[in-house]
């Protein structure tokens, strides 16, 4: 089975966000299944330094020439869109250095998508894929694109949704400069609300579509999850499924085989932070600070915390709002240590030595941090939605009884509500048998890919045709 995957970053590569772990994991996990996955990136900078192998001419692409190149993606090939108009640029991958989207988002990403088509189409170094399983908007064109290709026909398009929030849109005027097919302009087509959407177009010509987590597949059928696409969805309701994310568990491996052997870390972590030793439990949070977060909650709640005799570390960054309310937390308690930034190896040391992990979202397809959490024996306190409720068993009293709780979920996603889970958090944290039971349950939890990859894998098998 030979799968392109198309993503607008991947690690070790590129990352922002939970994206890029996914698909720089998926081409290992998959091939343990038989499935030979290639991946398709934009040519960033720090993508072309990967790309060192034989190059393929795409000619001109969006005002400019084109090339794929190929290079090494881990044991895996990678594809790189080098096309220095659109990607060879210092600064973010989706943002200008006024903090604002590059003004040729929808170039850049149509140029991702036009080019995952004619490799799905016409194939590349004489390797054709089968399916092409599309990442997010940034992707979502490559089955609109792929349809108009005479030889298109099939290879099989999966979309998966990692965050609906990014929508991508452009103006109707874009049209033609992007080669859309302007009778596909409609509201059964890419059209959204006058503009074009880059999503909705994914959405609806994708053979199938698929996000991180089961729960989160349900919730994006309803209005307050859907973000304006959840009737797309419920008409394509029989096509979408939920397949929970892993975490490579042997690049995420505690330094500690025992709920033991944690306190030495939780020591150094407070040293390294310089917050004080405190009977109470030390939570942390790592996270991208924005309103899906839920982290001004957190903020709120702060004091059910920190006046219970409990710790925050938090390491992050986004809104400017949000960093500077934890600043000022920072600066008004002892007992709270932020670090603004970008930081994996501290991330790190935060779960190994963090008693629990918050995780407070609003919406969350599946998040990440909590099977860090979970793999650590670092307790997950989580927001009861999307993945969070798929991984983590809360600790009510019929789990506590059975034995099988991993973390705490709270409902509604408010402040008072997760005010309450720290304050039950303490509580369960002063009854050592009862916390490290918990520690000892997360630690055994698998996280890693091999039942989701299976999943990928017969989703892959049950959308192509033989070849
Ligand atoms: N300041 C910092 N320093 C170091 N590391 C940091 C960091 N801030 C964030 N990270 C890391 O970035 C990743 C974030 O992934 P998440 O899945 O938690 O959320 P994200 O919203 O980005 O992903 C979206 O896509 C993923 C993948 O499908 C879904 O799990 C998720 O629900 C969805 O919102 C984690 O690996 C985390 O450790």
């Amino acid at each position: 089975m030979r799968v392109l995957s198309v993503a607008s970053e991947c690690v070790p590569l590129v990352k922002t966000g939970g994206l890029a772990d996914v698909a720089g994991a998926l081409p290992g996990a998959l091939a343990r299944e038989g499935v030979e996955m290639r991946t398709l990136l934009p040519g960033y900078p720090a993508v072309m330094a990967a790309a060192d192998g034989p190059a393929h001419d795409l000619g001109d692409l969006f005002g400019g020439p084109a090339r794929l190149v190929e290079g090494r993606l881990g044991e895996a090939t990678l594809y790189a869109l080098d096309a220095p108009h659109l990607f060879d640029r210092p600064g973010g991958i989706y943002l200008g250095p006024d903090g604002q989207d590059w003004p040729d988002n929808p170039q850049r990403f149509a140029a991702l998508s036009r080019t995952a088509a004619r490799v799905a189409a016409e194939g590349v170094g004489g390797w054709q894929p089968q399916v092409m399983h599309l990442h997010d908007w940034q992707a979502g064109l490559a089955p609109l694109y792929l349809g108009t290709q005479a030889a298109g026909s099939g290879v099989a398009t999966l979309l998966t949704i990692h965050n609906i929030a990014f929508q991508g849109l452009a103006p109707a005027a874009m049209i033609d400069t992007l080669g859309l097919p302007p009778a596909g302009f409609t509201p059964e087509g890419y059209e959204y609300w006058g503009q074009v959407s880059a999503l909705k177009a994914g959405l609806v010509h994708a053979d199938a579509i698929s996000t991180v987590s089961p729960t989160y597949a349900s919730e994006l059928l309803t209005p307050e999850f859907g973000l304006g696409l959840d009737g797309v969805l419920r008409a394509r309701r029989a096509d979408l499924c939920g397949i929970l994310n892993g975490i490579d568990e042997d690049a995420w491996t505690p330094p500690y085989r025992t709920p033991r052997g944690k306190g030495r870390h939780t020591r150094r972590l407070r040293d390294e932070l310089g917050l004080p030793e405190r009977e109470g439990p030390l939570a942390v949070v790592i996270s991208r600070l924005t309103g899906q977060k839920g982290l001004d909650l957190l903020i709120e709640a702060l004091p059910a915390l920190i006046d219970g005799g409990g710790q925050l570390a938090l390491l992050g960054s986004g809104e400017p709002v949000l960093e500077a309310a934890f600043r000022d937390a920072a600066a008004a308690s002892p007992h709270v240590a932020v670090r603004i930034g970008y930081d994996e190896a501290l991330s790190r040391r935060m779960i190994a030595g963090g008693d629990a992990i918050l995780v407070p979202s609003r919406f969350e397809p599946c998040g990440l941090t909590q099977l860090y959490g979970l793999r650590f024996g670092t307790v997950p306190v989580v927001a009861r939605t999307g993945g969070l409720a798929d991984t983590v068993i809360d600790a009510n009293p019929a789990a506590i009884s059975a034995g099988v709780a991993t973390g705490l979920h709270f409902h509604p996603v408010t402040a008072d509500r997760l005010a309450q889970a720290l304050v039950k958090m303490t509580a369960l944290w002063h009854d050592r048998t009862l916390w490290q039971r918990m520690m000892r349950n997360a630690m055994a939890q698998p996280v890693g890919w091999d039942v989701s990859a299976r999943a990928y894998a017969d989703l892959y098998r049950s959308l192509a045709t033989p070849s």
